[in-house]
């Protein structure tokens, strides 16, 4: 098996076919929808937050709503649905969140999106919870994770997702690998390219982008979307605490099985880091549009099929990746 990260690879080029990287389409058809660009900010509590929800859709890109005020959930679908927007929602895998699903049910309240977002998303009760929602709301694309391995992908596809969500334990916030001693950390790219081979439904790509080359290399290696947190975290619109230190501005950014989150030491799996000031996360998307539309055009193409084709190198092999700190 070939084990690799994303600064273990480049990808190489091929000759240019267009005049300007203008002419290069980013955009996705991703379930019902198609987005501008195949990136989505992560569904957690310093990342998104229904303004910033509102502001995503209404703008053309695709958003996935976190899952911990869960009483305000139904709330929120109505509320994009007033707006004309669709509704990206998440939930869990506690019995709650049957009775939640049927509620939806029952009040016709269909949103077009539902993640089932669980750190260990290879077991029965996540493949339980997928066939609740398919037989109460089968209009929803559903989306489940997280997985590392292809038979996570296959059973969770199997059982009725519409697409999985591939990454244990790569993101900046986590430290699932140093608790525990599993997960894709450090070869989560690698880990994508496996389990692309088994799916047959898209694949979301979950945790360690930590460029926007990266997002390109993610397409490559059989992603159709690309989950980011931390190049979201910071940002003036982002739900994340402002903190001031020696006249610097930075907000913060914690993992959603981080005691922050929990509000407990117990079973804890992330941390908490502050992210210096980015600006407005306008500015991010368009830089990452522009950047993704470059990349297309070094694959020798003129839309994100390009990149799927392109060969690649392996440079090095550092296995160790992202979450050297405990804590900030
Ligand atoms: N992508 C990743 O690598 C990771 C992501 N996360 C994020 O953290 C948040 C919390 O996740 P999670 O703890 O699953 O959600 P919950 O706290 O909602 O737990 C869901 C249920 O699954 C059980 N559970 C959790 N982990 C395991 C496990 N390893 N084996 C068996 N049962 C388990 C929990 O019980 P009990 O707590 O009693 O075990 C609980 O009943 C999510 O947003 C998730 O995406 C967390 C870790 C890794
Ligand atoms: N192991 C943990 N993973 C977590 C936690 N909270 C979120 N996450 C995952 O990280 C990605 C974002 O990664 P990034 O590298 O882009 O910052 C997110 O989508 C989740 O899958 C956690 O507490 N522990």
């Amino acid at each position: 098996m070939q084990v690799f990260d994303y600064e273990d690879i480049q990808l190489v080029p091929n000759k240019c076919i267009v005049d300007s990287r203008s002419e290069c389409d980013t955009s996705v058809k991703f379930g019902p929808r198609t987005f501008k660009i195949p990136v989505v900010p992560a569904n957690m509590q310093t990342i998104i937050d229904a303004p910033l929800a509102k502001d995503l859709a209404s703008n053309g890109y695709f958003y996935v709503m976190h899952r911990f005020e869960p009483e305000t959930r139904a709330d929120f679908i109505r509320q994009m649905h007033a707006a004309g927007l669709f509704a990206s929602i998440s939930v869990g895998v506690k019995p709650e969140e049957y009775d939640f699903i049927q509620k939806l049910a029952d009040e016709q309240l269909n949103p077009e999106y539902i993640t089932i977002d669980i750190a260990h998303g290879h077991s029965q009760r996540v493949i339980d919870m997928i066939q609740h929602i398919k037989r109460l709301l089968p209009d929803s694309f559903l989306i489940a994770g997280n997985v590392g391995t292809p038979e996570g992908v296959r059973e969770l596809e199997n059982a009725g997702a519409d697409a999985t969500k591939v990454g244990i334990g790569p993101g900046k916030v986590c430290i699932t690998k140093i608790k525990t001693g599993f997960g894709t950390g450090g070869w989560q790219l690698a880990a994508l390219r496996l389990c692309s081979k088994a799916a047959s439904k898209p694949l979301i790509a979950d945790g360690g982008v930590r460029t926007d080359g990266d997002i390109a290399k993610s397409i490559r290696f059989g992603a159709s979307m690309v989950m980011i947190g931390s190049l979201f975290a910071g940002h003036k619109q982002s739900p994340g605490k402002t903190i001031e230190r020696d006249g610097e501005l930075y907000k913060e950014y914690f993992g959603s099985a981080s005691e922050y989150q929990k509000g407990a030491h117990h079973n804890v799996e992330g941390k908490k880091m502050l992210v210096t000031y980015k600006g407005d996360i306008d500015d991010t998307l368009t830089e990452m549009q522009e950047d993704l539309q470059s990349a297309i055009s070094y694959a020798g193409g003129k839309d994100l099929k390009a990149l799927t084709k392109v060969d690649y190198v392996i440079v090095k092999n550092s296995i160790f990746n992202g979450d050297d700190h405990y804590s900030v």
